[in-house]
């Protein structure tokens, strides 16, 4: 998904979208003592008190059964609850009709549900034709969403069933976009496709988000999904509580109780390292050789250059643009094919936080890792020694 079409018309085509926005564009939300009891008797849902911000991603994270899908479609009256109170934009949802709040509020969920006779463009433009909008208005707003997710024009006249999950996913957020709502409801909208596409549809929200200013509640099993794409986040515990609503380098650092410390995991100080700037690592210069399949006669000055910095003969290859390729092991009497190109590790950014810098040195197999700038070019390399000194400076400013 790109944010790049910011140019792009907001038609909010129902009154309640532009009702509940705030001047921001987005929506409060507020739940006021509110329950649910299905007809199996437990609450699914128990005294929920929770006020979520306008504008920002809110995410609800937990294990199975703790109410957190309860909660999400209480907002858009999927589900009515048994008692208490919603708010969005200080309006009590119980007093606007089902229908029209569901289509001024984009609804995002797991198998993107799509309807599999529809066309993509006509999957997208569904609220826009049920609140008439006029068809050629329609089209063209949908035309310019599916860009929006990042998907070409030519995609429009498939059907559901000749995208990937990940172009699904897609489709199902350009469909919730469509009517400009000011909330955005996502039920675990990412968690069937895979790790990669995952990460690159996160990063891709965060991006569309920063442009569009939405009231995200988000909806997820995954602590690391909650903590990369939220900006408070709500744990909901067994039992049916919210342990813990925070942001979450807050939930990282200082669990509230042992039930989020297990939740969230041992991995937490690695992960909190995500919310520190990575500015403060040194970035050596790098011992670099162009790489066009054949080892270049400056390979063992590289070499050289990389021995005398202190590191261990590794020679990094990289491409006419100065991109990174992978490493050559350093040469030894007994090493017979040194021409093998050994892949690299995760790269380091420029603006990457200490985490994407020590995940960087951990996973080269040369020990450096690899920084490059905004177009991908190699800016030079990292030790981990340095990112363990920058975390100890980090550790010793908030002491
Ligand atoms: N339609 C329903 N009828 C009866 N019980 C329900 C219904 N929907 C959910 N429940 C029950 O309510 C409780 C909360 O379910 P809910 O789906 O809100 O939890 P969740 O945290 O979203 O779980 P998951 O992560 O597995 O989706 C569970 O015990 C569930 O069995």
């Amino acid at each position: 998904m790109t944010a790049q079409d910011s140019t792009v018309t907001a038609q909010p085509s129902s009154t309640s979208a532009r009702e509940f926005a705030g001047q921001d564009g987005g929506a409060t939300v507020e739940f006021r003592g509110v329950s649910k009891v299905y007809q199996t008797g437990q609450p699914a849902v128990d005294n929920l008190n929770l006020n979520i911000e306008s504008g920002k991603i809110t995410v609800f994270v937990g294990p199975s059964g703790c109410g957190k899908t309860t909660s999400l479609r209480m907002i858009n009256r999927m589900v009515e609850p048994t008692s208490g109170t919603i708010t969005i934009g200080g309006r009590d949802v119980s007093t606007i009709p089902a229908h029209e709040l569901r289509r001024s509020m984009g609804y995002v969920m797991q198998q993107a549900g799509l309807l599999p006779h529809r066309t993509v463009l006509e999957n997208i433009s569904t609220v826009l034709r049920l609140n008439k909008v006029p068809r050629a208005q329609a089209r063209k707003r949908s035309l310019e969403l599916l860009q929006t997710v990042g998907l070409p024009e030519s995609m429009a006249r498939r059907y559901p069933n000749q995208l990937s999950g990940g172009q699904q996913q897609r489709v199902g957020v350009a469909r919730a976009l469509a009517a400009d709502p000011p909330v955005l409801l996502m039920d675990e909208p990412f968690s069937a496709v895979d790790p990669v596409v995952r990460a690159e549809l996160q990063q891709e929200l965060l991006r569309l988000q920063r442009e569009l200013a939405k009231t995200i509640i988000f909806v997820t099993h995954d602590i690391d999904e909650a903590t990369i794409l939220g900006d408070r986040v709500a744990v909901f515990a067994v039992g049916r509580r919210v342990a813990q609503y925070a942001p979450p380098e807050e939930i990282l650092r200082a669990p509230v109780d042992d039930f989020v410390a297990n939740f969230v995991g041992r991995d937490r100080g690695f992960r909190r390292l995500s919310f520190s700037s990575g500015e403060s690592v040194p970035i050596h210069s790098a011992p670099t050789t162009l790489w066009d399949g054949l080892l270049q006669p400056d390979d063992d000055a590289a070499a050289a250059t990389s021995r005398d910095s202190g590191t261990p003969g590794w020679v990094l290859a990289v491409d006419a643009r100065n991109q990174p390729l992978g490493w050559l092991a350093p040469r030894t009497g007994s090493d017979t094919n040194p021409e093998i190109l050994i892949p690299g590790g995760s790269l380091f950014r420029a603006g990457d936080p200490l985490r994407n810098a020590l995940d960087a040195a951990l996973s080269s197999p040369s020990g450096l890792g690899v920084a490059v700038d905004a177009e991908g070019q190699v800016t030079g390399v990292i030790k981990a020694s340095d990112v363990l000194a920058a975390i100890d400076s980090t550790r010793e400013g908030r002491g």
